[in-house]
């Protein structure tokens, strides 16, 4: 499912309607048909039924939500912002049919008092005030209205974006319609993964208002979610003749005497997530505390590393800022054809041989949370929060590398500027430690997937199934260790296998 800009939604409405003679008012007859439909089942014959109607398209799809309420005769006023004259287009048509349908409205410029007692007698509110044209703060009396909407007790459905949401995201800090439930028109937009927009959803339904999808392809759009059924199809199936050798040779370099479990929990993630055989470097002091954990592996002295011998390297987790670290870093780089994963203090010493990641011929992902992004950028951690998808495309695209910026809806960036988002985990992760484990699990299906790009969103997708399936069953998003992550492992991976046909 693609995920657009508003820009993008625009040059899609507009491709369908110009180029495939889809006509606006068919859209806008569909999308509120389609929302009404969905909205049904929620609704009781007792409910009192407040549509709130703005003046551009997304108020057109109000109407069309008004009909479908009249005919099945449910309680419902209409009530419209603009003054009837400022109805165009569209929206405009949608009005007429309304009113020869037999349809009344009430406007909030005439009755204003009336319409603040009943938006708190109603049990529903259909917010089709402002979608994806909204700009900036919302105006008077828009902003008043919003407001009026959400100290009400009825249950919010917005129409495409909760009024007042930017479709972009980004940072901002007006009233906005606080939804219920959000009926987004044929894909989500970028605000639905972004802080503080998600926040304003509720419960979000993608409504399919039939844009055929050779529009989104004329407008190559490059950005979309990893699904279940992205996982399901691409997960690897293992040979029946197949040897530990198969199934990669990895290197892992991490752990310092302060931060050993980090290489215990990076290995762990690796171990259970299918790497046919693993070597850890880390000091050897602490070989021990990390053999106790991952008896599986084997381990290198620091010194003696021989980089060629290994099908690929992940490099970073707890491995600790010292200048005697970062000459590990650009080892590794130097070694460029080999596969490589950076992640964590392997990102902090990164930014002083940044210009190697150009040179290599094997890839390279990088795992940032905001703050290394942000040091990795140069940007601050507001900077990149602000514009998690345009920074995070900028740096793989520039320096022709895989960016996984992790956070809640992490974002997978390729080389070649395509964009994946994962929604599943929660803040069950907001935890020490599970980065770690995630950087294991990326390494480990490095070698096993057909595709690098199915790997990295594979292992972040079932990082976040994890997290999902512990707080589900067992455990509170309290008390989720990163090492009760590893351990889940292995039934998520079972459950996602038995769904296939291997
Ligand atoms: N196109 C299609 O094919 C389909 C589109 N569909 C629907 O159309 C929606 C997009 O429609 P849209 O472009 O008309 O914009 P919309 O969100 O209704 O608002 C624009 C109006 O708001 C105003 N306004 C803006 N900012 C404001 C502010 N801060 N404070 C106050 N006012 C503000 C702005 O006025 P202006 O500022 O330009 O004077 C303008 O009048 C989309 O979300 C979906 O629901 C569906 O029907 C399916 C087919
Ligand atoms: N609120 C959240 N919802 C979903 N996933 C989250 C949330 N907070 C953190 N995560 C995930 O948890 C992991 C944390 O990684 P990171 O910040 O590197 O931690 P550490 O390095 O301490 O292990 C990432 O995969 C991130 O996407
Ligand atoms: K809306």
């Amino acid at each position: 499912m693609h995920i657009v800009s508003r820009e993008e939604m625009q040059a899609i409405d507009h491709y369908a309607i110009e180029t495939i003679g889809l006509q606006g008012a068919i859209l806008m007859e569909n999308a509120g048909r389609a929302i009404f439909q969905k909205l049904l089942p929620l609704l009781k014959k007792e409910d009192r039924i407040g549509v709130i109607i703005g003046k551009g398209n997304n108020g057109g799809d109000g109407f069309v939500i008004a009909r479908c309420l009249m005919e099945k005769s449910f309680q419902t006023d209409v009530w419209v912002v603009p003054a009837k004259k400022e109805l165009t287009g569209d929206a405009q048509s949608h009005m007429g049919i309304y009113f020869r349908a037999g349809g009344t409205v009430r406007f909030i410029q005439d009755e204003h008092n009336t319409f603040l007692k009943k938006v708190n007698e109603y049990t529903v509110v259909i917010d089709a005030l402002l979608g994806t044209g909204v700009h900036g703060e919302p105006r008077s009396p828009y902003l008043g209205v919003i407001q009026s909407v959400n100290q009400s007790q009825a249950m919010v459905a917005a129409v495409d974006l909760p009024s007042g949401v930017p479709a972009n995201g980004g940072q901002f800090t007006h009233e906005a319609v606080q939804a219920d439930h959000t009926y987004t028109l044929q894909c989500p937009k970028l605000a639905m993964y972004t802080k503080p927009a998600a926040a304003y959803f509720g419960t979000s339904h993608i409504v399919d208002i039939g844009i055929p999808n050779i529009a989104f392809r004329e407008q190559e759009v490059l950005r979309r979610l990893w699904t279940r059924e992205d996982v399901l199809t691409s997960l690897p199936k293992r040979e029946a003749f197949s040897h530990k050798g198969a199934h990669g040779k990895g290197l892992l370099i991490a752990g310092s005497t302060e931060m050993p479990g980090a290489a215990a929990l990076a290995a762990k993630g690796a171990l259970r997530s299918g790497i046919g055989l693993l070597t850890i470097s880390t000091p050897e002091e602490i070989w021990t505390a990390v053999s106790t954990h991952a008896v599986e592996a084997t381990y290198v002295s620091r010194d003696d590393i021989q980089f060629d011998h290994y099908d690929g390297i992940a490099l970073g987790p707890g491995l600790g800022r010292e200048k005697s670290t970062a000459h590990l870093v650009k080892k590794a780089l130097s070694h460029d054809d080999i596969p490589l994963l950076i992640d964590a203090d392997g990102l902090f010493h990164l930014k002083s041989y940044i210009k190697l990641l150009k040179k290599r011929q094997a890839p390279v992902v990088i795992t940032p949370h905001p703050g290394e992004m942000a040091r990795l950028t140069g940007l601050t951690i507001k900077e990149i929060e602000n514009n998690r998808f345009q920074t995070a495309k900028a740096f793989a695209v520039n320096h022709g590398i895989y960016v996984v910026l992790k956070g809640k809806y992490t974002v997978i960036s390729t080389p070649d500027g395509n964009q994946f988002v994962n929604d599943t985990g929660n803040a069950a992760l907001a935890k020490g430690g599970t980065g770690d484990v995630l950087t294991g699990m990326i390494f480990a299906f490095m070698f096993q997937h057909q595709s690098l790009l199915s790997a990295i969103c594979n292992a972040v997708h079932l990082h976040g199934m994890v997290a999902e399936h512990l707080t589900l069953h067992s455990h509170s998003k309290l008390d989720v260790l990163a090492s009760d992550v590893t351990q889940a492992i292995p039934v998520v991976l079972h459950n996602f296998y038995r769904d296939t046909v291997c």
